[in-house]
């Protein structure tokens, strides 16, 4: 039997675990630990409750993650981020089971997993890889755009758009500082940081990443196909993973409700240049989804 405590589970991210895990078959064995809600920020009861719990999983802001991780401190509980705050910290393993084939074996073993970013999830997928394989010089110039539903900004967000029926679309981010820069750039393998322009469109749920590149920029000029086949090679064999065929159109919301992600090489006919996408749901591989898969992995499940 192991005892889960979502702290922060009445959130959009919560939820989401929590629906998760309760479909789960109960030869799982999983026992969900709840706070009375009306003491959720309360510093006592919510380290009452990590005393007890196997596992905690933090689907808070970062700065609560943080006050989470230092009142678990001395209790035998291992943890579960799903927040921004320990994604690139030292102790820290990465929730992304793909991203090499010894991850999934760290995270198994881990009592402090990071789980990915919803953006970086997309991004690091499809250009990790390439830069491992010498396709894209770590030092490449990359620029990254991405559209996700408005869920991703959570619960007020969510909120906001269903009440007043917008916005249509917009980029944010224009500062160029969004926080998931690190995190891209640090497991990408890349030493000069992307352009990221994030937006958010008025739908609930869905993401597509988009990395445009002009293949005579790149070493050996490689084909459109040599860079499927690269990613293909990377993601053999993973269940939430996948490499597909180019299509000319690309619905952000098709992988709505799934846990998967969908990786694409588009070519022009000549073969001069690609985008690279990543299609997944914000909260499902983005994020709830990719809890799961971290947790059952942390479990030996
Ligand atoms: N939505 C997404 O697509 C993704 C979200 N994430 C991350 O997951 C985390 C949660 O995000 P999300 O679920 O979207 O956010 P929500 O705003 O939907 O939920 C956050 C929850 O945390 C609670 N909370 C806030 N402060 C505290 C505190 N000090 N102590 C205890 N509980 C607190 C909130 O309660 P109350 O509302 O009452 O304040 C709310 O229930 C964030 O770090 C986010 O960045 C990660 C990947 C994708
Ligand atoms: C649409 C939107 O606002 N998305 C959020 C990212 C989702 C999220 O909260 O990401 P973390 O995984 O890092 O916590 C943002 O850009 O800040």
């Amino acid at each position: 039997m192991a005892r889960i405590f979502i702290d922060g589970e009445a959130g959009t991210t919560g939820l989401g675990i929590r629906q998760r895990i309760e479909a789960l078959p109960e030869s799982y064995g999983f026992e969900l630990l709840s706070i009375d809600p009306a003491l959720r920020k309360d510093a006592e009861a919510r380290r009452a409750l990590l005393a007890q719990a196997d596992i905690a999983i933090l689907c808070l802001p970062d700065d609560a993650a943080r006050e989470t991780v230092a009142l678990a401190e001395g209790l035998n509980v291992r943890i579960l981020d799903a927040s921004t705050a320990h994604r690139i910290a030292d102790g820290w393993v990465y929730g992304l089971p793909e991203l090499d084939e010894d991850q999934g074996a760290l995270i198994r073993g881990a009592t402090h997993v990071a789980n990915p970013g919803c953006y970086p999830t997309g991004a690091i997928a499809l250009l990790r890889p390439l830069v491992r394989a010498g396709l894209v010089p770590a030092d490449h110039s990359i620029s990254i755009n991405a559209v996700s539903g408005y869920s991703g900004a959570g619960r007020s967000a969510i909120e906001a758009h269903e009440r007043d029926g917008g916005p249509a679309f917009f980029l944010y981010g224009l500062t160029l500082e969004h926080k998931h820069l690190p995190e891209i750039q640090h497991y990408s393998g890349l030493t000069r940081q992307p352009v990221f322009v994030p937006s958010v469109g008025h739908f609930p749920q869905g993401m597509i990443v988009s990395i445009p590149l002009h293949l005579a920029d790149l070493p050996g000029h490689p084909t459109p196909r040599d860079l499927e086949a690269t990613l293909e090679k990377a993601y053999r064999g993973c269940d939430h993973v996948r490499v597909l065929p180019s299509e000319p159109k690309l619905l952000a919301d098709a992988l709505a409700n799934t846990d998967n992600m969908e990786l694409r090489v588009h070519g022009n006919a000549q073969g001069e240049k690609v985008v690279l996408t990543a299609r997944l749901d914000n909260l499902g591989k983005g994020a709830s989804g990719a809890a799961i898969q971290n947790l059952l992995l942390m479990l030996g499940l």
